[in-house]
C-alpha cells in the first residue's frame, strides 16, 4: 500500500506505476472516494465539535437556571446527534470502499526496473559457471530420480492428487541436507533461523501482498481465519503485525523455514513432468525487517542476492540473474532479481530463486513500525529473498552433477549434511 498523501501530490506516478505493472486501478476514481471521504470526515467533526460546544452552553444554561435557553440547545444538540448518525454508516462505507482501493494500487517501480509486459522481457545481467558438456547420453531429472527410485509419484497422486510427489531415499535426504546447508550458512551470517507456521490469518496475506489480487493461489482452511501460506515471507510479515520496533534494532534478519502450499491457479499443463511445479515444497527464506531508508533497502537488496549466489556457486550450479521486468514484478515490488539455473535437459534457465525489495509497501498493509532516532514513528521497510526452495533445486543439482555411470557427485559443501557421502547411486 502506498502513502495516501504520496497518491493525493502523486497521482501521474501512480498511474504511470499501474499502467507498467498492468495493473487496472483507478487512481481518479480513488481520489474521488477520498475526497468524499475527507469532506464528510470534516462535516462529521464539525458537528461533534459543535455538540462539545452546545454540552457546555446546556451546562452554563442549567446554571443560570435559564430553562428556555437550555432547552432549546438540548433540541440543537438532538439534530446534531441525528445529522452524525446518519452521516457515519456512508463514512464508514466509504472508508471501507477507499481502503479495499488502496490494497490494489501498486508500488512505483524502481527507475532501474526495465520496462516489459511479462517474463520474456526480463533482463539477464549476470552469468555464473559454464554449462555441463555430457560425453554421454544425459538423462532429466525425472529419468535420474526414478533410475535411483528417488522419487515417487504414482503413490503421491494416490494419495494427494496431481502435482505431488513423494521424495526416497537420498532424494529425502537431499532436501533435508540442502535445508540444513541453506539454514546453517544463513546463520553463520548473522541471520536468525526461524522455523515458522506454514498456517497464517488473512491478516498477514494482506500483508505481505498475497490477498487480495492472489487469494486464489491459497489453500483455505474451512471455517477458520486460516489459510496455508505458499512462501514463510507470508508469516514472518504477520509476526510484528501493530508493533512498533526500537530504531535502534534494526536491521531484523531473519532465515525462516516452511514448508510452502500454492494452488498453482492458471498453470494448467505448464512443467507437469517431476517436481519443478508442486502444491507443496519447502523453502528457506531470507527476510529483512530495515528503516525506511532506500540507500538501506537496496544495500539488503544486493545482500540478499550476493547470500543466495553464495549458495548456488558453493552448489556448483551454472545460473544467471535477471532484472525482473515491471509487468513481471508484481505490485508491491520497487526491485526485483530472479536468479535462473542452467538446466542441462531443457537447455534454458530456469527460475530458483525471487529477490525483491518492497519499501514500506508491505509494512503499511501489516502495519509494521519502528521509532526512529527522533523518536519519529514510521512504517519499516521489508525485503526477501529465496535462500533455498527444494525439491526445484533438485533438478539443477541431479542433472548438472550425473556422472557417465548414472551416478550423481554430491557438491562438497552438501557433504557434511549428507553424512559425508559423496555419490548418490554408487
Ligand atoms: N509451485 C512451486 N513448486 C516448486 N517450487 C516453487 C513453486 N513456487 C515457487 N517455487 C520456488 O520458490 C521460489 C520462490 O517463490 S517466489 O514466489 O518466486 N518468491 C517467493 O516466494 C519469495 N518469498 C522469495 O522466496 C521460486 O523461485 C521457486 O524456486
Amino acid at each position: 500500500m502506498l502513502d495516501l498523501a504520496f497518491i493525493r501530490s502523486n497521482p501521474e506516478a501512480v498511474k504511470e506505476a499501474a499502467l507498467l505493472k498492468n495493473n487496472s486501478i483507478d487512481v481518479d476514481a480513488l481520489l474521488a472516494i477520498d475526497q468524499q471521504v475527507v469532506a464528510l470526515q470534516h462535516e462529521v467533526e464539525e458537528a461533534r465539535a459543535k455538540q462539545n460546544q452546545l454540552s457546555k452552553g446546556i451546562q452554563q444554561a442549567a446554571k443560570e437556571k435559564n430553562a428556555e435557553l437550555r432547552n432549546n440547545l438540548i433540541a440543537e444538540g438532538k439534530k446534531l446527534a441525528e445529522f452524525i448518525k446518519a452521516k457515519e454508516p456512508e463514512l464508514n462505507q466509504l472508508t471501507e470502499e477507499r481502503y479495499n482501493l488502496l490494497l490494489m494500487v501498486p508500488n512505483i517501480p524502481d527507475p532501474s526496473t526495465p520496462v516489459g509486459k511479462d517474463e520474456d522481457d526480463n533482463v539477464p545481467f549476470k552469468y555464473w559457471g559454464e554449462a555441463p558438456k555430457f560425453d554421454f547420453q544425459a538423462l532429466d531429472h525425472y529419468d535420474l530420480m526414478l533410475k535411483h527410485n528417488l522419487v515417487d509419484i504414482e503413490r503421491a497422486v494416490k494419495v494427494a492428487g496431481s502435482r505431488s510427489y513423494v521424495l526416497r531415499g537420498d532424494a529425502a535426504r537431499l532436501e533435508l541436507a540442502l535445508i540444513n546447508f541453506a539454514m546453517d550458512k544463513m546463520s553463520r551470517k548473522g541471520f536468525t533461523p526461524l522455523i515458522v507456521p506454514s498456517m497464517a490469518r488473512d491478516f498477514a496475506f494482506v500483508g505481505n501482498g498475497q490477498f487480495p489480487k492472489g487469494r486464489d493461489q491459497v489453500y483455505e482452511i474451512k471455517d477458520q481465519d486460516l489459510f496455508l501460506v505458499g512462501t514463510a515471507e507470508v508469516s514472518i510479515t504477520g509476526m510484528y503485525k501493530d508493533e512498533i520496533l526500537k530504531g535502534e534494532e534494526l536491521p531484523l534478519k531473519f532465515v525462516g523455514y516452511s514448508p510452502c502450499f500454492r494452488q498453482e491457479a492458471g498453470t494448467y499443463g505448464k512443467d507437469t513432468r517431476g517436481v519443478f511445479r508442486i502444491h507443496q515444497f519447502n523453502k528457506v527464506e531470507q527476510y529483512i525487517i530495515c528503516k525506511a531508508n532506500h540507500e538501506e533497502s537496496v544495500f539488503w537488496f544486493e545482500q540478499l542476492l550476493q547470500n543466495a549466489e553464495e549458495l548456488i556457486q558453493e552448489l556448483e550450479l551454472p545460473y544467471r540473474v535477471v532484472n525482473v521486468c515491471t509487468g513481471d514484478m508484481g505490485d508491491g515490488k520497487v526491485g526485483m532479481y530472479d536468479i535462473e539455473c542452467w538446466v542441462p535437459s531443457e537447455k534454458r534457465y530456469r527460475e530458483t530463486h525471487s529477490c525483491s525489495y518492497l519499501h514500506d509497501w508491505q509494512a503499511r498493509r501489516a502495519n509494521l513500525r519502528y521509532r526512529d532516532e527522533e523518536g519519529k514513528v514510521k512504517f519499516v521497510h521489508t525485503l526477501n529473498n529465496t535462500a533455498i526452495a527444494s525439491p526445484r533445486i533438485l533438478i539443477p543439482l541431479l542433472e548438472t552433477h550425473q556422472q557417465e555411470d548414472g551416478s550423481i557427485r554430491i557438491p562438497e559443501a552438501l557433504r557434511p549434511f549428507m553424512g559425508g557421502q559423496e555419490y548418490i547411486g554408487r
